[in-house]
């Protein structure tokens, strides 16, 4: 077998070793270009070029670790050839400082910073990153002549009603049938669809770069190791289509479909989430259940049931501690 760079053998291990080099590039055996282009950013062009460009992100909060392996394994099957490639494609581990100690954030939360929004925290290292990570997506899309995709890969800190779940960003246009189309071959239980502008990865992408985008809930939080990949068995069949620009393999299913009604706002360290401490994901409560307050202000479930997802009383005054959610019909 012909050899295989360090950069490509093993992604992960090489982002995290934290050894400055220059940027490097090669050509595959199959005339796929490859270019490392910093920390975590790797890009590929097929030989002929393409007219489709598609981001794959995964590691935006550093300790949710399955997407960042599913994406390593990616790397690895196209540098020798075992993954076929068809469109411009961007892999992208999102919060290396994080990855290296298994933590979800080191000063802020990435996840909130992006929409530009990391330049009202000028100190945080969260900050800097989104700043670049930002840039480099900003360059990539720039070379793109046709349709633009991009799926950020997370998994949430809580058990859910859904293993797999997916998040569309709030926009003005409609959502893209083809993206509707593959998200029905990935293992999904749900689709959420969310209400406001946010500062979230899949947000930017689809407001600033007109990208076809989603948010992609694989399971649970687990350390680097300890997930069973074969869990991810549609994601990774809705990935390796999207990458070789074919059909899904995966049998077409259903997912139920949810809008975002409110979300839980953490004002002061005086904010209480009035639910247990072990909460699931998509728990469902009935109109007038008291869900959270702080200094002068609650949440209270003003339709007839709400859902609650991602529930979170510890992040920081001023970021969202949690989103409201009711079933719907259609999107
Ligand atoms: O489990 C949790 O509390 C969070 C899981 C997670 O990181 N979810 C993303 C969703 C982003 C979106 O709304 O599209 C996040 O909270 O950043
Ligand atoms: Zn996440």
């Amino acid at each position: 077998m012909p050899h295989t760079h360090p950069v490509l053998a093993d992604f992960l291990s090489f982002t995290l070793q934290d050894h400055p080099i220059d940027i490097v590039k090669g050509t595959l055996a199959s005339g796929v270009h490859w270019h490392y282009l910093g920390e975590g950013l790797l890009e590929f062009v097929p030989h002929h070029g393409s007219d489709q460009s598609l981001v794959l992100s995964a590691g935006i909060h550093g300790n949710e670790t399955a997407p960042i392996e599913l994406l390593n394994t990616l790397v690895k099957d196209l540098a020798t050839g075992q993954q076929a490639l068809d469109v411009r494609l961007l892999v992208l581990l999102g919060n290396v400082a994080a990855m290296r100690g298994s933590d979800r954030y080191l000063d802020d939360d990435l996840n909130r910073l992006f929409d530009h929004r990391h330049t009202h925290l000028p100190e945080s290292r969260e900050a800097l990153r989104a700043a670049q990570i930002e840039a480099a997506m900003a360059q990539f899309f720039a070379g793109a002549s046709g349709a633009r995709y991009h799926l950020d890969l997370h998994t949430a800190i809580r058990p859910s009603s859904f293993t797999r779940f997916g998040l569309l960003p709030y926009q003005t246009r409609p959502y893209d049938a083809h993206l509707l189309k593959c998200l029905e071959c990935c293992d999904l239980g749900a689709l959420l669809i969310n209400h406001a502008p946010a500062g979230t990865f899949a947000y930017h992408s689809s407001q600033h770069h007109g990208a076809e985008s989603v948010t992609l809930e694989l399971g649970k939080v687990q350390p680097f190791g300890q997930n069973k990949l074969d869990e991810f068995a549609g994601i990774n069949a809705l990935m390796q289509s999207m990458v070789s620009a074919t059909k899904p393999n995966w049998p077409a299913q259903p997912y139920q479909v949810f809008k975002v009604v409110g979300q839980l706002e953490k004002h002061s360290e005086a904010f209480k989430l009035h639910l247990p401490d072990d909460v699931a994901n998509f728990s469902s409560y009935p109109q007038g259940t008291l869900i959270a307050s702080d200094t002068g202000y609650e949440y209270k479930v003003s339709h007839s049931e709400e859902r609650v997802v991602f529930p979170n009383p510890k992040v920081k005054p001023g970021v969202r501690a949690g989103l409201m959610v009711v079933e719907v019909k259609d999107y």
